[in-house]
C-alpha cells in the first residue's frame, strides 16, 4: 500500500518482509543512512556559509584531491554506521583500506558491508550544483564472528542485497532499492521527514536525452565516437538532447525520470574509465536494472563483473534500454 504522506520509516517497516533476510538489520541500516544523509544535507545546504567549501588539502588513494565536504560527508557516514553497530566493515572512495566495525561488545557478529562515494560530485561542490551520495550492501561472505576480510567487499554486483544513492539537488531524495524495484523519498526540511514522493521509479524504454563529457571526445574509443554522432545525426527522433551535470547521481537520477543515456567510457588516458566498480557503477547498475533499465561496460553486464581490487575503475554506460542496447551495438561492431 503507497501513498504519498508515506514516511521512509513507515514504508521501510512495510517491505521489511520483503527483504529474504529480514531480521530488522536491513532497516536499521536503512535507517542510519537515512540519519547520515540528513546530517550531510544540513552541511550542503549552507555550504557558502561555512567553511566547508574548497580542498581539504589532502590527496585520496585515487590520486584527487580530496574536497572538505568529501572528507565531511566521509565521517558523518562512517561514524553514523558504527554507532549503530549494524555493519562489520565499511569501504569508501575517501578510504585506501577497508575499515573493520566492531558489533556490540566488540564482536564480529554483524552481517554487512556498506561500500560507499560519500560524495559524488565533488567538482559541483564549489559552484552550488547538485551533488549526492552512493552506497551499496552486502551481506558478508565470511562466517560472522570472524573479522570481515576483502573477500566481503570484492563480490559482484549481483550480489547487492541493497543500494541506493542521496542527492542534494533543488530537494533532497533518497532512492534506493531491496531488489524489490525503486523507490524515491522526499526530505520534507522543515520536518526533517522523508516522504515517499517517488514510487517504483522505472526507466523509459527509450528517451532523447545523452550524457557524457564530450570534452573527451577525440580520446573515446571508435564506437562510443560512432554512438554519440548517432545521437547527433538529424533522423527520427534524433538529434538527442545533450546534457551533462557532471555529478553521476543527478546525471542518473534525470535520465530515469525523463529517459536518457549516461557513458563515462574507457579513454588512452583512463584506459579502464574514471568510475569506481564498487561504489559508484555497481549500486547505480543494480537500480537502473531494478528500473527496468540496463548497465554494462559496453561489452559485459557491470553486475556480472567480478571485482579484483576495492578501488578498481570500469567504462560505464548506464540508461534506457534500448538506448544502451545501440550504444553497446555499435561499441560491438566498431
Ligand atoms: O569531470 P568529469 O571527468 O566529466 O567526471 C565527472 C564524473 O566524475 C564524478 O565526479 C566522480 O565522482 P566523485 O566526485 O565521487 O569522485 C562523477 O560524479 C561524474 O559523473
Ligand atoms: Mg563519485
Ligand atoms: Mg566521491
Amino acid at each position: 500500500m503507497r501513498h504519498k504522506n508515506q514516511t521512509l520509516g513507515e514504508f521501510i517497516i512495510e517491505n521489511q518482509e520483503e527483504f529474504k533476510y529480514s531480521s530488522g538489520e536491513l532497516s536499521r541500516l536503512i535507517n542510519s543512512i537515512r540519519l547520515a544523509a540528513k546530517v550531510v544535507n544540513h552541511e550542503v545546504n549552507k555550504a557558502g556559509l561555512v567553511d566547508i567549501l574548497g580542498a581539504a588539502g589532502e590527496t585520496n588513494v585515487q590520486g584527487e584531491s580530496q574536497q572538505k565536504l568529501d572528507v565531511y560527508a566521509n565521517e558523518a557516514f562512517i561514524k553514523t554506521l558504527t554507532n549503530r553497530e549494524i555493519v562489520c566493515g565499511i569501504a569508501s572512495e575517501e578510504e585506501d583500506h577497508f575499515i573493520t566495525i566492531k558489533g556490540r561488545n566488540q564482536n564480529n557478529d554483524n552481517k554487512y558491508v556498506v561500500l560507499i562515494d560519500p560524495l559524488d560530485g565533488s567538482s559541483n561542490i564549489d559552484v552550488n550544483v547538485s551533488v549526492g551520495t552512493i552506497f551499496s550492501i552486502y551481506r558478508r561472505v565470511t562466517p560472522s564472528g570472524t573479522p570481515v576480510t576483502l573477500e566481503d567487499f570484492l563480490q559482484p554486483g549481483n550480489k547487492q542485497v541493497a543500494a541506493g544513492y542521496i542527492i542534494y539537488g533543488t530537494s533532497t531524495m533518497i532512492v534506493y532499492t531491496t531488489g524489490h524495484g525503486v523507490n524515491g523519498f522526499t526530505l520534507n526540511p522543515a520536518i526533517g521527514t522523508y516522504y515517499h514522493s517517488h514510487p517504483n521509479m522505472q526507466f523509459p524504454e527509450d528517451g532523447t536525452i545523452y550524457s557524457v563529457n564530450e570534452g573527451n571526445y577525440v580520446h573515446f574509443p571508435q564506437g562510443v565516437k560512432d554512438y554519440i554522432k548517432y545521437c547527433q545525426r538529424e533522423e527520427g527522433d534524433r538529434p538527442y538532447t545533450s546534457r551533462y551535470i557532471g555529478s553521476l547521481v543527478s546525471d542518473f537520477h534525470r535520465n530515469m525520470i525523463k529517459g536518457g543515456i549516461y557513458i563515462y567510457p574507457n579513454t588512452a588516458k583512463n584506459p579502464d574509465g574514471k568510475l569506481r566498480l564498487l561504489y559508484e557503477c555497481n549500486p547505480m547498475a543494480f537500480i537502473a536494472e531494478q528500473a527496468g533499465g540496463l548497465a554494462s561496460n559496453g561489452f559485459t553486464r557491470i553486475l556480472d563483473i567480478q571485482p579484483t581490487e576495492l578501488h578498481q575503475r570500469v567504462p560505464f554506460i548506464c540508461g534506457s534500454r534500448n538506448m544502451v542496447l545501440k550504444a553497446e551495438e555499435f561499441m560491438q561492431n566498431a
